[in-house]
């Protein structure tokens, strides 16, 4: 069997199950080996039965009482006792497995394994799982999947497809050379491959990952230095002129560029001008103005008679682009002159059809879209510059096919990940960078606070004295909907319960990533418009969607997120000129993880933040949420695994130092695996 095959060449996959693997992001068995566990269950020491909180999973060793009742509640077998140790008591019961009234009897001691629950006086183990004292004394310590669901996949299923998918393929050729797998001290790739989803202990897991993440990097990182290799000697082919139209828009906008602003400018328009290929990241944290400098750098293609494209990560973002460049160039009296249009997955074929030939003929100078830009239909006149967001910056095989569309464009990056800069060398090798480091002036500082979940009342009346003053509101949830299996906050109910909290003039709207591209839109364009007021998500805002009008950020569970991820959030908020607030609220029990917190509480400065998180995890931070979602990595954290990227990049340039198109035999796999890799970093992410 081989990775590209579908998961229904797995035994076990059906029609059905193939539908639900799909909506996760899997259809082959590739990506299944690749669909990591969000977090594990661990098996622990057993603990004594009165330490068991309520909804914390636990084993006890505990003996029963008396003899198991049986007793039929509709079509269910429910099965029940009590088990004992010295400290306290508790009930167990299982649904549907009446055998095991024959198999358990009072007296005999087991370990069981479940989810306390506790109502009043009555302490539930729940459906616990049973091991003799000897069994479990070999599972101690071995930690289980718990993967992300969908309604209909359940965790059992997905743990059956891997361990089916690692049984049935062949992972004992290992693609990376054995010279450098010793010299980095790795693991081998089959371990790796198995570890990760069913490690043994928690030593086994770091190994794992260790190697997992060095690959993702290895592998990053000699796509991007063979990129640099082939574009060092790119020559411009859209050589630009100096316009003035661009002062004109300048002067017309209603404020005035920060310092930085104007000095990103600077660099892009001479770059433009010059005779070679521009290549430029700008980063500049969240907020501070780097659309407007991409959309002058578009007035300048189109001045010069070529066209640009700007590509987005969502739909929601694309539209929101579209709409803000077409209110510009309106006001400047551009809109006749370059027909800018809007291409994304979901325009009809009938109106992409027209689109394509806009683009086609040269109509239309100006394209802003999602991926659907380098799709093959798309045919540019003459393509002189695409900007693009880092999760789509473009690996070699990006810029091949743009090539392919005609000469290669000139290409910007927009980041907003606050990057130290050792790090944004290896990982930005292969571009300028440019960095915007100033906030427009007349920004206040966003106030915060970090609180649980009594403060909510509070804040309900907070935001409804926000939204009376005519302010709106984001609040953030982890989950669309509930799930099996997972505690936190969702979407659906929550926005259910605020409809009742809030008085019912105000709106309040839900967007999740499950929503079809039409109805996100519809939901965005409501909420910029403030026809609804607030509104409750998921993180698809948390890239780049701009409400100036928005003044509160809530974030509920925030101990589930990263921080860099929260930075991202509150960004969202103190877009205006009007005094914004971010509410970090965490789950009960939860004081420990929310400690981290307090950094945002400290500082609005996403540079400072990344550091300050960075300083506080080491090596032992077993599950330490991911970072960031903005360099798409499937397992490495850019913060978290920074040491393990400064030696992929070592390895790397050795690797390429011998031999720089991997020709050698000792090779041959990993150019395989880097064919593959820049493959799949062209697919959708799909938010
Ligand atoms: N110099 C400026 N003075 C005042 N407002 C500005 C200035 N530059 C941009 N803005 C406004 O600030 C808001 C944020 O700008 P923009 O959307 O470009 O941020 P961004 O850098 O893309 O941030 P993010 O990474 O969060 O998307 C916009 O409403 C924009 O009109």
């Amino acid at each position: 069997m081989r990775e590209n095959e579908s998961i229904r060449a797995l035994k076990g996959v059906g029609e059905k199950t193939e539908k639900l693997f799909q909506k996760v992001g899997v259809s082959t068995v590739g990506q299944l080996l690749r669909y990591y566990p969000r977090d594990y269950d661990i098996y622990r020491e057993p603990v004594s039965v009165d330490s068991l909180n309520d909804q914390e999973t636990g084993a006890v060793l505990a003996t029963l009482t008396a003899s198991l009742d049986m007793k039929k509640v509709r079509n269910l077998t429910v099965i029940s006792g009590t088990v004992a140790d010295a400290t306290g008591r508790c009930r167990v019961t299982w649904f549907n497995q009446p055998y095991l009234r024959n198999q358990l009897r009072r007296g005999m001691t087991f370990v069981f394994r479940g989810k306390m629950s506790k109502k009043g006086n009555l302490s539930v183990l729940e459906q616990p799982e049973i091991y003799t004292p000897a069994a479990y004394e070999e599972k101690l310590n071995s930690m289980q999947p718990k993967y992300a669901l969908t309604a209909g996949l359940s965790n059992h299923m997905v743990t059956k497809m891997v361990k089916a998918a690692l049984e049935q393929l062949d992972l004992t050729q290992d693609y990376l050379p054995e010279e450098i797998r010793l010299e980095y001290e790795l693991a081998e790739y089959n371990f790796a491959a198995v570890q990760i989803h069913f490690p043994s202990n928690q030593e086994q897991y770091l190994e794992a990952r260790k190697r997992l993440a060095f690959d993702e990097f290895l592998l990053f990182i000699l796509g991007l230095k063979q990129l640099k290799e082939q574009t060092a000697a790119d020559k411009n082919h859209y050589r630009m002129k100096e316009v003035w139209k661009t002062e004109e828009v300048i002067e017309n906008l209603p404020y005035q560029l920060t310092g930085a602003q104007k000095n990103v400018w600077y660099e892009i328009e001479q770059d433009l001008r010059g005779e070679k290929l521009m290549t430029r990241l700008v980063q500049g944290d969240v907020g501070s103005g780097k659309t407007i400098v991409a959309f002058l750098a578009m007035i300048m293609t189109a001045e010069n008679g070529y066209q640009s494209a700007i590509m987005v990560p969502t739909e929601v973002l694309a539209k929101q682009h579209y709409e803000a460049l077409t209110k510009l160039l309106e006001e400047n009296g551009l809109l006749e002159q370059y027909q800018p249009v809007f291409l994304t997955g979901s325009n009809t074929a009938k109106e992409k059809r027209q689109i394509y030939e806009a683009i086609a003929s040269g109509e239309t100078r100006m394209i802003v879209g999602t991926h659907a830009l380098i799709q093959e239909k798309v045919i540019y006149e003459s393509l002189g510059l695409v900007i693009t967001d880092e999760q789509h910056r473009f690996g070699v095989r990006q810029r091949e096919e743009f090539s392919s569309k005609g000469q290669k464009p000139n290409i910007l990056v927009m980041s907003a990940t606050p990057i130290p800069r050792t790090l944004g060398i290896i990982l930005y090798g292969d571009l300028d960078i440019s960095i915007i480091d100033e906030l427009p002036a007349q920004r206040l500082p966003i106030k915060n606070c970090v609180v649980d979940t009594n403060y909510r009342e509070k804040a309900y009346r907070f935001i409804e004295r926000q939204v009376q003053e005519g302010h709106q509101v984001y609040v953030i949830c982890p989950m669309v909907e509930e799930s099996e299996g997972m505690d936190g906050e969702n979407v659906i109910d929550y926005a259910e319960r605020l409809r009742h909290e809030l008085p019912s003039s105000i709106t309040v709207g839900i967007l999740h990533g499950k929503m079809k591209p039409k109805e996100k839109n519809e939901i965005m364009e409501a909420f910029s418009e403030n026809r609804i007021q607030v509104l409750v998500s998921t993180t698809v805002v948390e890239v780049g969607v701009n409400v100036p009008n928005a003044t509160v950020m809530m974030v509920e569970n925030a101990e589930r997120f990263g921080l860099a991820q929260l930075h991202q959030l509150r960004g969202r908020v103190g877009r205006g000129q009007w005094q914004s607030y971010c509410i970090f609220i965490h789950g009960k029990n939860q004081a420990e993880k929310s400690k981290r917190l307090q950094i945002l509480n400290k500082s609005n400065d996403g540079f400072y933040i990344a550091q300050e998180d960075l300083k506080l995890r080491g090596p032992g931070d077993l599950f330490g949420v991911r970072q960031s979602g903005d360099l798409n990595f499937e397992i490495a954290d850019i913060f978290r695994d920074a040491s393990i990227l400064k030696k992929a990049s070592d390895a790397a340039g050795y690797i390429l130092s011998l031999d720089g198109t991997l020709e050698l035999p000792q090779h041959r796999l990993l150019k395989e695996k880097l064919e593959e890799f820049a493959g799949r970093q062209m697919e959708d992410p799909g938010l």
